[in-house]
């Protein structure tokens, strides 16, 4: 058989297979199947209470009942605690961003850095941070209390980069932003981080600036995948825009 058929398929970043979760016995996420590439931008997407975020605390283990198998780079890492997770290097920027207000934007990057100070591998540094998003640069001195909306996000996406993470997930991350900021901060930077290859997850309410970032868009509804492909075949597809993610 010639090499290139035999040849192993590279694990995929993050594979669900029959995942499962509930609160208190209530079943929010049932028999959920999805494989992600390497430098996939995943647009994930479903009204109000869908199961995003739940879907999101099932494969970092932080919160509901668990069923089925979680896989990260081709580890099975169902049931780990999520700090061992997270040193596969899966960074989760969690909604309301979730810094610490009282810190500098510098000290709030430092300490990311100290979660994973025995890292072998340090692609993230805080030059570079400084670099790709030169707004922090400029405001490093600055308490994160008196951060914009925007540079908030930006810090808490810098934070998340800096723990060496080649993969993170982002929950809603446009939220309470305005517009300006959505474009300078979601598709300015986080743009540019897809493009660069990193691999994400982009919980979204915001549909069309997700699907703008995406190669691919899954829609939950009632904790169930509906629909899972092509940014392009979901904004042709009305009817399931409106079933679905209300538009
Ligand atoms: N800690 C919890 N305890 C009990 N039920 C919860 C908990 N967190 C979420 N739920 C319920 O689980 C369901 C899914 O919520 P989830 O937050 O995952 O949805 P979502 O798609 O992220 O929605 P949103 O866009 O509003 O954040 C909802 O019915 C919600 O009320």
């Amino acid at each position: 058989m010639p090499a290139l058929l035999t040849a192993e398929k590279p694990a995929a970043c993050l594979s669900l297979s029959g995942l499962s979760a509930s609160y208190d016995g209530v079943g929010i996420l049932s028999d959920v199947d999805l494989a992600l590439a390497q430098g996939e931008v995943l647009a994930l997407l479903g009204r109000n209470g869908a199961g995003k975020t739940t879907l999101i605390s099932s494969i970092l283990n932080l919160e509901p009942t668990v069923g089925g198998r979680v896989s990260v780079k081709g580890h099975d890492v169902t049931g780990w605690p999520t700090h061992r997770i997270a040193r596969l290097g899966l960074a989760l920027v969690p909604q309301g961003r979730g810094v610490f207000p009282n810190l500098t934007v510098e000290e709030n990057l430092r300490m990311a850095m100290l979660w994973t100070r025995g890292a072998p591998d340090r692609r993230w540094t805080l030059e570079r941070a400084y670099e790709v998003f030169p707004r922090l640069a400029e405001r490093r001195r600055s308490s994160s209390g008196a951060l914009s909306g925007g540079e908030r996000q930006l810090l808490a996406i810098a934070r998340a980069l800096l723990t060496q993470a080649d993969f993170i997930i982002l929950d809603e991350p446009s939220e309470g932003l305005a517009p300006l900021a959505i474009e300078d901060v979601i598709i300015g930077s986080v743009g540019r981080l897809a493009r660069e290859g990193l691999t994400m997850v982009i919980a979204e309410q915001n549909v069309a600036m997700a699907l703008r970032l995406a190669t691919r868009a899954v829609v939950l509804a009632h904790g169930r995948i509906v629909f899972d492909g092509a940014p392009a075949t979901l904004l042709a597809d009305t009817d399931l825009q409106r079933e679905h993610l209300g538009l």
